[in-house]
């Protein structure tokens, strides 16, 4: 029986990139740049697919695009650094996504060391210290499962979301 469709609705087999994508673009997600150090090189991207998966272990996902510039040092050095953005880093947010030549990344912001060596981003919202506990190919992207190892954090400070192809601030209280 052909059952009429719900306004909007598009089966699956037909769902494209663009289309995905247009619908990704509803939905408002916070900004960080994942940063790695090691014996296979420094590197950073800027992630919006960032995920809490449990909190025993403490650990996060992370999917980065395979053909990522920061995909061979992130892959082979094992730990990353998540650094969740404030309203004051849409600036960074670009540099870290592709407008600016990897190797000069790390000349904007202000960068330390926690526990692993990735760096991490000193006026972060928060930033989570990472390993990488395990790893799964899925399409275009490696989605990484990251046990937390320390965390820095400002309470008080402001929030960053992409959420229609352009970035909102958010204040606490507002
Ligand atoms: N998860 C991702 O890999 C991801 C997320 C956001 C943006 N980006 C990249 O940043 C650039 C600007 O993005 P935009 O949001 O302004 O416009 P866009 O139309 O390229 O993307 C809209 C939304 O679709 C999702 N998306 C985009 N590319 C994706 C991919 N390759 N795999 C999975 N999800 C993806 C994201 O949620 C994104 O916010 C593009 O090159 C885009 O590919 C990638
Ligand atoms: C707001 C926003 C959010 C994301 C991105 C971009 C922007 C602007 N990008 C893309 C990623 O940052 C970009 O591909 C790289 O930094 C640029 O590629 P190269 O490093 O030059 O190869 C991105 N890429 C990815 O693999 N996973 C992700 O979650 C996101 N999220």
């Amino acid at each position: 029986m052909n059952m009429p469709m719900p306004h909007g609705f598009q089966p699956a087999e037909t769902v494209g990139r663009e289309a995905f994508r247009d619908a990704m673009a509803s939905l408002g997600a916070a900004v960080s740049i994942v940063t790695t150090d090691g014996p296979h090189g420094r590197a950073g991207f800027t992630a919006s697919a960032v995920c809490s998966v449990t909190d025993t272990p403490p650990t996060l996902l992370v999917c980065l695009n395979r053909s990522s510039s920061a995909f061979p040092a992130i892959a082979a050095n094992g730990v990353l650094c998540v650094n969740t953005l404030t309203h004051e880093h849409e600036a960074l947010s670009a540099v870290f996504g592709g407008k600016v030549p990897a190797e000069q990344r790390f000349s904007a912001g202000s960068w330390s060391r926690l526990v692993t060596g990735a760096p991490a981003l000193d006026d972060a919202a928060v930033s989570f210290d990472c390993r990488v506990a395990s790893m799964s190919d899925v399409g275009t992207h490696r989605v990484l499962f990251a046990e937390v190892l320390a965390i820095r954090h400002s309470p008080a400070a402001s929030g960053l979301v992409y959420f229609g192809r352009r970035y909102h601030p958010l204040h606490h209280g507002a």
